[in-house]
């Protein structure tokens, strides 16, 4: 950890332990809004797949794609990538080659990502790959799990993917209880990697960036360049200041908020937006952001549920709209919301706009 911190040191950066949080970074020097606080490359990382669509195991571009002759399961766009990421994908393409047609159909993003942790790991321990005070596989123990607080169908699928995992790499060394683990540090640690229109593109797991903390009024935002993880201010962060990321959509209501984090990354906000939930400025927040609006075309009220919870009252004419007719345009939009999410991520918008 020594190392680690003279290397966050040169960044303005310190590491730090909070009780309600854990691990922080704060800052030992001011930054101004715009400036680059740290950046870093993946540890690890896999590209998104979808039954449509194969990304480039190095760049993820979709373009000019040739499948891995050897393992049949990794797609490159050309010789750079192929050659770039040849070192791990040598041991990777040994194991995923021995699979049959039907386990390798079972390789997920998941699965991928947890083969090349280990794999790496493995690359680091035999010096083959050349690890830094901030890239490195300890920062990968060092991260939370949240074990204990994880549901018994949840472990139980950890478990079988751990099997899946352990049967791919046949090393001796590993224990099946860790890699479970690793799943479940995966799902609060690792980042979904967008591109500069935030469709995903893949998954990257980042120890350092994974250090950083959530708000809902963030100091601080994550970006990608390409691979590359970049956390810039938004505001200006004066010395001593803890660097925060919003981890969700900070444009849902607390509860909503609250729900995300709570579900996904196990711990209870208290954030200067969440310790506000049930004050009359967060209702009436919530009803600008997720709150439906008057019927009456002259009123420019949002309404809220009625305390008998029998309907919806507007903040600002009183008008009253019927749970049924509000219960029915939320799945229409819903439906629609979901429909346009899936063809940004199939990148078939323009298609279905000109239809
Ligand atoms: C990506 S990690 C952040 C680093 C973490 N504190 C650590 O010690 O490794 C995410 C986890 O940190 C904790 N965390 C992050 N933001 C928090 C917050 N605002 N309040 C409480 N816990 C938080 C939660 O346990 C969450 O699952």
């Amino acid at each position: 950890m020594e190392e680690l911190q003279s290397a966050l040191k040169g960044n303005g950066l310190t590491l730090s332990n909070l009780p309600e949080k854990g691990r922080c970074l704060l800052t030992t020097r001011d930054f101004h809004p715009g400036e680059v606080i740290i950046s870093q490359e993946p540890y690890v990382c896999v590209p998104n797949k979808s039954p449509v669509e194969s990304r480039c195991d190095g760049c993820f571009t979709t373009s000019n794609l040739k499948k891995c002759s050897g393992c049949h399961v990794v797609w490159y766009c050309g010789s750079t990538c192929q050659k770039l990421d040849w070192k791990l994908h040598r041991l990777e393409c040994e194991a995923l080659s021995r699979l049959d047609k039907d386990r390798r159909n079972c390789v997920t993003p998941s699965i991928h990502l947890m083969v090349k942790l280990y794999l790496q790991r493995k690359l680091q321990s035999e010096k083959v790959y050349c690890a830094t005070a901030t890239d490195n596989y300890n920062l990968v123990e060092a991260l939370g799990s949240h074990m204990p607080d994880i549901d018994e169908k949840q472990l139980v699928l950890y478990a079988q993917m751990a099997n899946l995992v352990n049967f791919i790499l046949k090393q001796p060394d590993i224990n099946i209880k860790e890699i479970a683990e690793n799943f479940s540090k995966f799902a609060c640690n690792a980042h979904t990697i967008c591109d500069s229109e935030l469709i995903p593109l893949g998954t990257g797991l980042y120890p350092v960036i994974s250090i950083i903390n959530h708000s809902c009024l963030p100091n601080s935002v994550l970006v990608f360049e390409g691979r590359l993880a970049v956390i810039r201010a938004v505001q200006h962060i004066p010395q001593g200041a803890e660097v925060l990321i919003s981890y969700i959509d900070t444009t849902g209501s607390t509860i909503t908020r609250q729900k995300a984090l709570k579900e996904r990354y196990l711990f209870t906000c208290t954030c200067p937006r969440c310790i506000k939930l049930g004050q009359s400025d967060d209702i009436q927040e919530s009803a600008v952001l997720e709150g439906y609006r008057c019927k009456d075309e002259g009123c420019n009220g949002f309404l809220l549920r009625s305390s008998d919870d029998k309907g919806f009252i507007c903040q600002q004419c009183g008008r009253v709209r019927d749970k049924e007719e509000i219960r029915k345009i939320a799945s229409e939009v819903k439906s629609m919301s979901e429909k346009a999410f899936m063809s940004l991520s199939s990148g078939s918008i323009l298609l279905d706009c000109l239809c």
